[in-house]
């Protein structure tokens, strides 16, 4: 599948860079062409507590058919819609994907990935409580992991997600097979 979509760039923007121009700006003051300019996705990370309450399996999906990247292992999410917060996307996107209804939203991480087909500003949540039963509505297939990660192929905007969590619970060796 790696034939398909080509390697994107890990940007490594801080979270604070400015990252389109003034709305009033004419067009050659614009920092980049227009399919540059970053569009914000809020990515939801799904952690199971373990019996002991630490941090256990978190959930990875798979990118539906027709999209970019289909088939690659991601966390379940999607573009802010025009005057959304990252938590009230978050919400919308895990309604409509999965079904469930999710509780608060934990702002973790913001990544900046260069694709050839956008430059997205991920914004990772973590979340650890939510209702309903879940259902695959876009027909994605929904994975409970730990390090390192048995599914594949990842998203490589999903690589850097799984560091985060080697760094956190101190787990050395790779993060994901493949
Ligand atoms: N959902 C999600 N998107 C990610 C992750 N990592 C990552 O690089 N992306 C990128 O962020 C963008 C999200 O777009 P999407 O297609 O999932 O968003 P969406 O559900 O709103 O899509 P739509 O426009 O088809 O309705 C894609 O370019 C995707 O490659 C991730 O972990 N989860």
């Amino acid at each position: 599948m790696s034939d398909v979509s080509p390697a994107p760039a890990l940007v490594s923007a801080p979270a604070s860079a400015p990252v389109s121009a003034p709305a009033s700006a004419p067009a050659p003051a614009a920092p980049w062409p227009e399919d540059r300019i970053p569009v914000d996705v809020a990515v939801g990370v799904l952690v199971r507590r373990t019996p002991d309450g630490q941090e256990g399996e978190f959930l990875l999906t798979s990118r539906p058919e027709g999209k970019v990247y289909a088939g690659y292992w991601e966390y379940p999410g999607g573009k802010l819609e025009q005057g959304e917060t990252v938590e009230q996307a978050l919400r919308r996107e895990l309604q409509e994907e999965l079904g469930i209804t999710i509780g608060p939203a934990h702002p973790w991480k913001v990544e900046m990935m260069d694709y050839p087909h956008a430059r997205v500003r991920l914004h990772f949540c973590k979340v650890f409580d939510w209702e309903g039963e879940f259902e695959m509505r876009e027909q994605q297939a929904m994975a409970w992991q730990t390090l390192p990660v048995q599914v594949q192929p990842v998203l490589p905007g999903t690589i850097p997600v799984l560091r985060w969590f080697a760094e956190e619970r101190g787990h050395t060796g790779p993060t994901h097979v493949g």
